[in-house]
């Protein structure tokens, strides 16, 4: 059965004549379906209009064919279950309802105006200090939101991180997300595993996924088990690529750049900012336990004066200067 909230009630009669209000589940044909905004690997998004509301959306859709075929079924849950856990931050994309019909899901998504974060990365080169601070609080705000919800994201990178019209950041793409049961559980190391067995309800898939090469983690290229502190390596990696215009590792293939990761082999182009150098320093460290935790990030003196929290997301987006 569907979650999600309903959104419009109907009246009805029930069978001792009572009038109860009912909730009307929405459907396809409920919106009209516009151009493709990205393409996954098992899911499209389009722009979608709701026809009672006017109201614009993106709707993910998942042919339910594909996904049985390639076993994806697990993930398909998965970021349900864990968009149905992040849903009150501004910067995570906000699931609506769901529906589906016989040859498709259907997810009715925040809209995201402003496209990947990436995709503007890449028309300017890079960001300066102060386009890099505004988004990278952002993005550390919603990673600490999800970490507080027993999220660990597991794949962040620029393509993930989408725009709202007024420059907001906002988190997406769940799939390969790992839910901790318990929510409050601090996974700051990786769990010691000697057997390598897993231990929480994704084991077979905290053992076999990998994230995006550039992005990984050093422990899950070593011993399989991401943690909360993976998702602040990317967050090194992001900082790094916002101010450099590429990622901190990056190689003729998967395997290289992997090798580079593991190594800690990386350089700073000249003129990096030097608190951004020591930011980024302090968190792509190869022991999770040794890297710099949120509230550390928070406090450290790239991110001084910076406001986190509501403050945060109703200050108006800097206008977008490379750093030369
Ligand atoms: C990362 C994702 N790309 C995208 N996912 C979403 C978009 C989105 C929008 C544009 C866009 C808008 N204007 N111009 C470009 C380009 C790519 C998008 C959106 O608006 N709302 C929710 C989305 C995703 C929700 C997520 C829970 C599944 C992939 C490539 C996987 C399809």
């Amino acid at each position: 059965k569907d979650k999600g909230a309903a959104v419009s009630m109907r009246k009805e009669v029930d069978a001792n004549g009572k009038t109860v209000m009912k909730p009307v589940k929405k459907g396809v044909r409920d919106f009209s379906f516009g151009r493709v905004l990205g393409e996954g690997s098992y899911s499209t998004v389009y722009l979608a209009t709701d026809r009672q509301t006017l109201k614009e959306y993106a709707i993910k859709v998942l042919e339910k064919k594909h996904i049985i075929k390639e076993r994806k079924i697990k993930y398909v849950n998965i970021e349900k279950d864990t968009l149905n856990r992040l849903t009150e931050h501004p910067g995570i994309v906000r699931l609506y309802y769901t529906f589906q019909d016989e040859s498709s899901l259907y997810y009715v998504l925040d809209l995201c105006n402003g496209g990947e974060l990436l995709g503007v990365l890449k028309k300017t080169g890079t960001f300066d200090v102060e386009c890099t601070r505004f988004f990278g609080a952002q993005i550390l705000d919603s990673i600490e939101y999800m970490h507080s919800r027993g999220v660990i994201h597991r794949d962040l990178k620029p393509e993930n991180v989408l725009l709202d019209d007024q420059l907001h950041v906002k988190i997406t793409d769940f799939g390969t997300a790992r839910l901790l049961t318990d929510p409050r559980a601090s996974i700051s190391a990786p769990s010691v595993d000697p057997l390598g067995k897993g231990k929480d309800e994704d084991d077979n898939r905290a053992a076999s996924f990998v994230g995006t090469a550039e992005y990984v983690s050093p422990e899950l290229l070593t011993n399989k088990n991401a943690c909360k502190a993976s998702d602040l390596w990317a967050f090194g990696c992001i900082i790094y690529q916002l101010l450099a215009g590429r990622p901190p590792f990056k190689a003729g293939s998967e395997y290289l750049t992997f090798q580079k990761i593991v190594n800690l082999e990386y350089e700073f182009p000249a003129g990096f900012p030097p608190a951004a150098r020591d930011l980024v320093e302090r968190c792509l460290v190869l022991d999770p336990a040794r890297r710099l935790t949120i509230e550390h990030i928070k406090n450290h003196e790239f991110f001084e004066g910076q406001p986190f929290g509501k403050t945060l997301w109703r200050s108006k987006a800097p206008r977008l200067r490379p750093y030369v």
